[in-house]
């Protein structure tokens, strides 16, 4: 488990990442992921692989899920070879009343969009403190390095405040599985999610933004290992 993720409460995160693992049927393909929660449906659809002989073949959006989808026995598959995905499941960072989501904590968010958007439903995992009634965190927004200063200007006159993320264990900042920078930007609260979204992708040198409108279906992991399940 990493820095960012490793004292969030992992009952909740099983609990609902196992419950999702559970859509997923034989002959499937699978959009896998990225994050702590997600990787615990991983990790149960490779147990299914393993002991149970469940036959699917899985689509990463990281090098961190395709460590574990490996390490789990899941055999993988691209997009180039599988255009369109029967599921993707997935974690968020937060999670609002309408299903809409940031994602990008990990700084994967662009593959998990082209993934979770290739895929037929889209199941999102998460724990109780990720719902929120409005959005409110900062939105990831993954750059092209040479438009870092371009984008900073452009996302303060839409309101926001840009801040580069840096790395941990790295001088310098996070350079994504893309070879691209971050940008976490805060809007306070985001009434309109749809409408941020589109004006952040019309910014020349913006790869991709963590505002995702296109979940069906959110797994939440409650304190006492029970599961509620939203659909759009
Ligand atoms: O968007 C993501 C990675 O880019 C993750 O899915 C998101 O950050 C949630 O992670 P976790 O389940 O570890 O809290």
């Amino acid at each position: 488990m990493t820095e960012r993720n490793k004292s969030a409460d992992s009952a909740e995160k099983r609990a609902a990442g196992i419950a999702a693992s559970r859509a997923v049927e034989p002959g499937m393909v699978v959009g896998l992921g990225t994050g702590s929660t997600v990787a615990y449906a991983i990790r149960e659809l490779g147990r299914r692989v393993r002991e149970e002989g469940l036959e699917i073949l899985g689509v990463v959006t990281s090098y961190q899920s395709e460590m574990l989808a490996i390490e789990a026995g899941i055999p993988l598959t691209t997009l180039a070879q599988h255009p369109e995905l029967d599921i993707a499941i997935d974690g968020a960072d937060q999670i609002d009343s309408n299903l809409y989501a940031i994602k990008g904590g990990g700084a994967a968010h662009t593959r998990e969009k082209i993934v979770s958007i290739s895929a037929k439903r889209f199941l999102v995992v998460a724990d109780e403190s990720k719902t929120s009634l409005q959005l409110d965190k900062a939105v990831p927004v993954e750059v092209l390095p040479f438009a870092k200063e371009l984008v900073t200007k452009k996302i303060r006159n839409l309101g926001g405040k840009p801040e580069l993320r840096l790395a941990l264990r790295k001088d310098g900042p996070v350079i994504t599985d893309n070879g691209n920078f971050i940008l976490d930007s805060s809007f306070c609260v985001i009434n309109d999610p749809e409408s941020l979204a589109l004006k952040l992708s019309t910014i020349p040198g913006v790869i991709e933004h963590g505002i995702f409108s296109n979940v069906d279906e959110l797994y939440i992991g409650k304190k006492d290992g029970s599961v509620e399940i939203v659909k759009k």
